[in-house]
């Protein structure tokens, strides 16, 4: 069958209202109707045409990213795109690129870490795209005095950098501190003299993060004037006194968590678009199991698809509203550090590097996972789901290490704990710590399967978790007289009680979504569906926890995925609507296999006679190697 739409019957199964649930997924009506135009624009624009980038050499790559980039900012002028509506058309361009630097991180340290007056001079310049800047933290060795290595867009396009270093006056070290620098000259792009700047080189995968200008940057006796020092939380004055501002040092590393936030609300677009291309490849694809000469099976019917599929749904679903969460949190921290309140920072920080680690590796597994999910058609390119692992998976290592951000959690969750013993109230998602006593010593009360299906049992067994797996860490480093020693000896451990700690915060911000009003039919049903799925399959994944923390017998860890089981029934006729709902196009998606009408087979068939490769018969290099080599044989074959 040709044309048409090979899903037509499974999006006829739908039981909930899949065009509200689009909204639930965008957040509002007016984020779904800003980014359905603006990934239409982008979609039905050829010049932002994306297919050919695997086979594009390192050069053609960046120079098409560049043309692109360019292009993009045209369009947003043109059409006089609000700041909103030109991050979703950056968003759609889907293509990693220099901007995504100067946007995302040059312009929020400015903001954050500038004074009045600092803002005033750089930001217009930088809205107006004048200069163009990126975040020079990493170095290649430690410290912060060797050479800056990996800053996106510093390689071969900043013109300015918000440079991390070490602030020395009168022989003094003030510790790490930003500074805008200028690099290049804004006349012929070359760099400024002391400066050594250049790309570092190829990265994991074709195409992929290829098209970034990763950097490395030297300084040789470069001036940086003092008013370039970004002043916010301390200052040098003229006379090269240096001073605090009447603030916590830790708002030089602001931009983080900034960023942190952004990447968990990415952590869910990633996930859901690798999970829309293997949900509606599965329904498409068949095999095996034919009875009296019928079809065969649609491999989405296989128990153990569903078992791994159904759960990277839930947690795309789960990652989108943990990230909307996020994204309050960031706005209600700023506007307290506004007025002075320092309080919600650690939570802040703690909040914004764990759930970046936790979303990112479970989205990059989550990605090769569907690949796998694809058979052997998942790793061909057309697939889309190679570019997007190599695009996604260092989400694992910038900003932050997935592992360094944990053990920063473990640190705010044992000084949580260690707080307690003076009355201090733990608030917001360390509160469950307040009724530790409890927590310590509560019994599951699940006797049937569907007790596992009430939002109470679900949160108590993960707060209990959680809150054993802390209280066994701090009890295990009080043992030790050197603190740092007992943290770097028990660092496994911490990491673990940190995950367990943010899961329960995933789980219970889903929980917490439910009870909000959400219109249309069946949707709130269906989230209810995902919310059980993902917090099941959890608590099915890391049975050892609760089975070790003795939260759960290991009768109630079989309810748990007997329910389990019963959940992925009851999500299968949704799954094709379910990721309708996330209204990609197929030029986002760029996938075969996910394309929106299932037609796969004649479009892989077309797309393979579109390679390079078969522009001829016969392939260049046979005349030179395989023809004498033939020609040997046959003279070996005939003595
Ligand atoms: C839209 C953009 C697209 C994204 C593209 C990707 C671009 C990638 C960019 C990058 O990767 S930029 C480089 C990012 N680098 C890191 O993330 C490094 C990770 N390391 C850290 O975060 C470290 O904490 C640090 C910031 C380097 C500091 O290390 P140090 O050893 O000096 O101090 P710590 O003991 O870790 O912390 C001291 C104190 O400060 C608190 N804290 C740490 N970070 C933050 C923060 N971001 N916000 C608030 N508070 C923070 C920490 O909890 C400690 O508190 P106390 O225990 O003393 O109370
Ligand atoms: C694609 C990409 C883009 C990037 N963009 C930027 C950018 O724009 N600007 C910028 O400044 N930087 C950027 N970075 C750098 C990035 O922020 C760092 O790579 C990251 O913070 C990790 O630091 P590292 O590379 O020094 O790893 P390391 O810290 O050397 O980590 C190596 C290993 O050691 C372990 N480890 C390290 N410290 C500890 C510890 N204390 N305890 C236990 N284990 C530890 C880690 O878990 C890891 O397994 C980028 C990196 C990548 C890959």
């Amino acid at each position: 069958m040709e044309g048409g739409d090979h899903l037509a019957h499974e999006r006829k199964k739908a039981q909930f209202d899949v065009e509200a649930m689009k909204i639930v997924w965008a957040g509002s009506r007016h984020a779904f109707e800003v980014s359905d135009r603006i990934s239409k624009l982008v979609a039905s624009d050829p010049a932002f045409r994306k297919d050919n980038r695997p086979m594009l050499s390192r050069k053609e790559l960046f120079k098409n990213t560049l043309r692109k980039a360019a292009y993009a900012w045209k369009r947003i002028i043109e059409l006089r795109l609000s700041e909103e509506e030109a991050s979703k058309l950056r968003f759609y361009v889907d293509e990693p690129a220099f901007t995504d630097l100067h946007w995302g991180m040059f312009l929020p340290a400015i903001k954050g870490q500038g004074t009045e007056e600092q803002q005033q001079k750089w930001l217009p310049l930088a809205y107006k795209m004048q200069i163009i800047g990126c975040y020079a933290q990493t170095e290649l060795g430690h410290g912060s005095n060797s050479s800056k290595w990996w800053p996106g867009g510093l390689g071969k396009i900043s013109t300015h950098a918000v440079v991390y270093a070490r602030l020395i006056t009168d022989g003094q070290d003030h510790g790490v501190h930003g500074f805008i620098v200028q690099l290049r000259s804004l006349d012929d792009h070359s760099p400024l003299p002391g400066i050594t700047v250049g790309d570092i080189g190829m990265k994991f995968g074709n195409g992929a993060y290829n098209t970034m200008d990763n950097g490395v940057l030297r300084f040789d006796h470069v001036r940086i004037p003092r008013d370039q020092m970004l002043m916010k939380v301390s200052q040098v004055s003229r006379e090269g006194k240096y001073s605090q501002s009447n603030v916590p040092r830790q708002l030089v590393y602001g931009t983080m968590v900034f960023v942190r936030q952004t990447i968990v609300a990415d952590a869910s677009c990633a996930l859901s678009r690798a999970v829309c291309i293997a949900t509606r490849y599965s329904a498409v694809r068949r095999q095996f199991g034919s009875q009296n000469g019928g079809p065969e099976t649609q491999v989405i019917d296989y128990k153990t698809q569903q078992s791994r599929l159904f759960p990277l749904l839930a947690s795309a679903y789960a990652f989108r509203f943990v990230g909307e969460w996020l994204k309050w949190l960031y706005t209600d921290v700023t506007q307290r550090l506004q007025a002075n309140d320092f309080s919600t920072l650690p939570e802040a920080h703690a909040c914004t590097a764990g759930l970046k680690s936790l979303t990112t590796a479970a989205t990059a597994d989550g990605i090769e996972e569907c690949r796998k999910l694809c058979g052997g058609h998942g790793y061909l390119c057309s697939s889309g789901l190679p570019e997007l692992f190599a695009v996604y998976v260092p989400a694992c290592t910038y900003e932050g290490d997935n592992t360094v951000l944990l053990l920063q959690v473990a640190r705010f969750l044992v000084k949580t704990l260690s707080q307690l013993g003076s009355g201090k109230q733990p608030v917001g998602t360390t509160a469950y710590m307040g009724q530790v006593e409890h927590l310590m010593q509560c019994h599951c009360n699940v006797q049937k399967a569907e007790d596992w299906l009430k939002p109470a049992v679900i949160l108590e067994a993960f707060e209990a978790r959680s809150a054993r797996m802390s209280v066994a860490c701090a009890k295990n480093l009080s043992k030790f007289t050197n603190p740092e020693e007992g943290f770097a000896e028990l660092s496994g451990d911490l990491v673990e009680a940190a995950i367990a700690h943010c899961q329960l915060i995933i789980v219970s911000k889903f929980i917490e979504k439910l009870q909000q009003d959400i219109p249309g039919k069946g949707v709130k049903q269906q989230l209810g569906v995902l919310c059980n799925i993902y917090a099941l399959f959890l608590l099915h994944k890391h049975q050892g926890d609760f089975l070790s923390t003795g939260c759960i017998t290991p009768k109630q860890a079989y309810l748990a995925n007997e329910q389990l089981r019963a959940l992925y029934s009851q999500a299968r006729p949704n799954a094709i609507a379910l990721v309708d709902a996330f209204n990609y196009t197929d030029h986002y998606l760029g996938s075969i296999l996910g394309c929106y009408d299932g037609n796969v087979y004649p479009k892989l068939y077309e797309a393979a006679w579109k390679d390079p490769l078969n522009d001829s018969v016969v392939p260049d290099g046979y005349r030179e190697y395989i023809w004498p080599m033939l020609k040997q044989q046959l003279r070996t074959a005939r003595l």
